[in-house]
């Protein structure tokens, strides 16, 4: 696969000081931000938290109102060097009135030159790609998979996914992130995927951020997160003598059996305890931990919903 630059120490992405006005709505404030080469990302936030605004500034097809972007080491707005390796799926694509899928798949072969004509053809049997209605009267899932498809089969060096899962069934979403994370081991490349359904992207993602209100709350690998904290279940009892007076984010009573999940990683003593106790440990699922660190921030919501 060719590449805008062979030079390891250069960044997919580095943003400074973005921040995008829209008459009132500060929609990015101050962000800085690095996402590394080869590697799948996740954006994370809540609704209106900024995300296709960030996702938009960073592909060049917006502009920030102030600081900066670089791809692959050069600012991408109209650089005809950087584009052609940026592919951004979003949802409210246009096509033409009278447009086929197959001419949306002709101009993405057009458009980029790690394109895998093989590749689309499976996808496009895959997902059940219909072959004779237009994109324009295609239902939701359908106008996805078109999307999905290109931004598979695209193999651009920069390929951001703006909510890839919009109206795409279990099944569909479930062959997205399968054939997502063959095709990266295959071919790396540098993936951003913004998503409301934590949990079910988790698995995929290497670096997560995460936005709120503009702001950046988490830039850290997945595994720095997942240490963030625990889950003990076991008598409730036991578990309080674990727990201590640390910082509870959850917690479940089922009868004399509890689940807390606390902040924080637990020390050799805490665990030899939890052996001794016949506890058990239990990752943290992220969505909790990050639906708990967005409403640290200010939020009154209780429910995640907004994720
Ligand atoms: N073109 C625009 N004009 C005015 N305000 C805008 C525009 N685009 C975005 N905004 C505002 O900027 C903020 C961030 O929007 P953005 O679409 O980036 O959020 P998001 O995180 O992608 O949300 P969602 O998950 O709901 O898609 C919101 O308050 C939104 O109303």
């Amino acid at each position: 696969m060719t590449t805008p630059t062979t030079d390891t120490s250069v960044r997919a992405i580095e943003a400074q000081g973005l921040t995008r006005r829209f008459k009132d709505t500060i929609a990015l404030d101050d962000v800085t931000l690095n996402f590394e080469k080869d590697k799948i990302h996740g954006l994370l936030g809540r609704n209106g938290a900024g995300k296709t605004t960030l996702m938009s500034v960073m592909t060049a097809q917006d502009w920030p109102t102030s600081g900066s972007v670089r791809v692959f080491g050069q600012v991408p707005h109209e650089n005809e060097q950087i584009l052609p390796n940026i592919c951004f799926v979003r949802e409210e694509q246009r096509y033409p009135e009278d447009a086929l899928a197959k001419h949306a798949f002709r101009a993405a072969r057009e458009a980029f030159e790690n394109w895998d004509e093989g590749f689309a053809q499976q996808l496009i049997e895959e997902f059940r790609v219909p072959k004779k209605t237009t994109i324009k009267k295609m239902s939701r899932g359908q106008k996805s998979a078109v999307g999905v498809i290109i931004g598979l089969a695209s193999r651009a060096p920069l390929t951001v996914f703006d909510e890839p899962y919009m109206g795409l069934d279990a099944v569909a979403r479930q062959l997205f992130y399968d054939r997502l994370l063959q095709d990266y081991s295959e071919h790396p490349r540098t993936v951003v995927v913004s998503s409301h359904l934590i949990d079910e992207i988790s698995h995929l993602l290497e670096h997560v951020v995460v936005i709120d209100q503009g702001k950046i709350m988490v830039d850290e690998s997945a595994e720095e997160l997942a240490e963030r904290a625990v889950t003990v279940v076991g008598r409730a009892d036991s578990v309080a003598q674990v727990v201590g007076a640390r910082e509870v984010l959850d917690r479940e009573d089922l009868g004399r059996i509890a689940r807390v999940t606390v902040l924080g990683k637990l020390n050799a003593t805490e665990r030899c305890l939890v052996n001794e106790l016949d506890l058990d440990l239990i990752p943290v699922s992220l969505q909790q931990l990050i639906v708990h660190l967005t409403r640290k921030n200010g939020q009154t919501n209780t429910a995640s919903e907004g994720f």
